[in-house]
């Protein structure tokens, strides 16, 4: 199912965050929001998410209405979140932080056992507490669990940041994995490099609105975008 922004405004309290902001992102789909800080892109997920109620426009899973939902409802409907900073909690075990993930929709065993088998670290630590592993693992973690709801689409937030190169490598895999699967993903990154390595489209937000949205393949022959919306030329990379 097609995930679709149309024309959200969002506020927080007087101030206007996002503005008119249309996106859309298909089954087997990367799409990368890519802006300068403050833009709105976590705005745009949490709005997605239904922790942030869209003052008008309508955000839509196929042909559902995700606005009129409340937002526990949103995951339960297919749609998993690793906001930044993981969120995990840090002092139960791997195992339980992946038991609460199979608690939000009920998916059966058999999805714990296809989960574990992405991350095999993961496997050899189910016993450790989660704020014990390292900055990679818990992203592996927060991937994981988010995975336990067999999502359609999956939202990440800066989910390289802080990470190793090998760590970044791992979870860039894991998208793409993801994708061959048929999941519709949204990735925040900062590294542009990245974000490039892995995603179809990119859609470049400034000051609360989609300006301008490219796939890949033409941001390499002419990266004008990059530059104007982020700051960064190719040959930087
Ligand atoms: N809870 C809040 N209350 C008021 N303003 C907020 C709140 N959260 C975010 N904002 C503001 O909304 C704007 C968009 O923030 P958002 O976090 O969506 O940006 P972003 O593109 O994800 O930035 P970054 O790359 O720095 O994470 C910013 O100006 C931010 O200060």
């Amino acid at each position: 199912m097609i995930l679709t922004l149309d024309a959200v405004n969002c506020f927080y309290g007087r101030v206007q965050v996002l503005r008119d902001l249309s996106l859309r992102v298909a089954p087997g789909e990367v799409l990368c929001l890519l802006g300068r800080n403050g833009a709105g892109k976590t705005t745009t997920l949490k709005t997605i998410m239904g922790l942030i109620k869209p003052r008008s426009g309508r955000v839509c899973l196929g042909d559902v209405d995700l606005g009129g939902l409340p937002a526990h409802e949103i995951p339960r409907r297919g749609i998993a979140y690793v906001p930044q900073g993981r969120r995990l909690f840090a002092e139960l075990t791997v195992e339980e932080n992946l038991a609460i993930g199979l608690m939000a929709r009920d998916r059966g065993a058999s999805v714990r056992e296809r989960v574990l088998a992405l991350f095999p670290v993961l496997k050899e630590r189910l016993a450790q507490a989660a704020g014990t592993l390292s900055g990679g693992e818990q992203e592996m973690l927060a991937v994981a669990r988010a995975l336990c709801l067999e999502p359609a689409v999956l939202l990440l937030d800066e989910p390289t940041e802080g990470l190793m190169p090998s760590m970044i490598a791992a979870i860039l895999d894991t998208v793409r994995l993801l994708r061959s699967q048929g999941v519709a993903t949204i990735l925040v990154e900062q590294r542009v490099e990245a974000a490039l390595s892995v995603a179809d489209r990119v859609a470049f937000i400034e000051n609360g609105t989609v300006k301008e949205t490219c796939d890949v393949p033409s941001l390499r022959s002419d990266p004008t975008p990059l530059q104007r919306y982020v700051g960064v030329g190719l040959r930087s990379m």
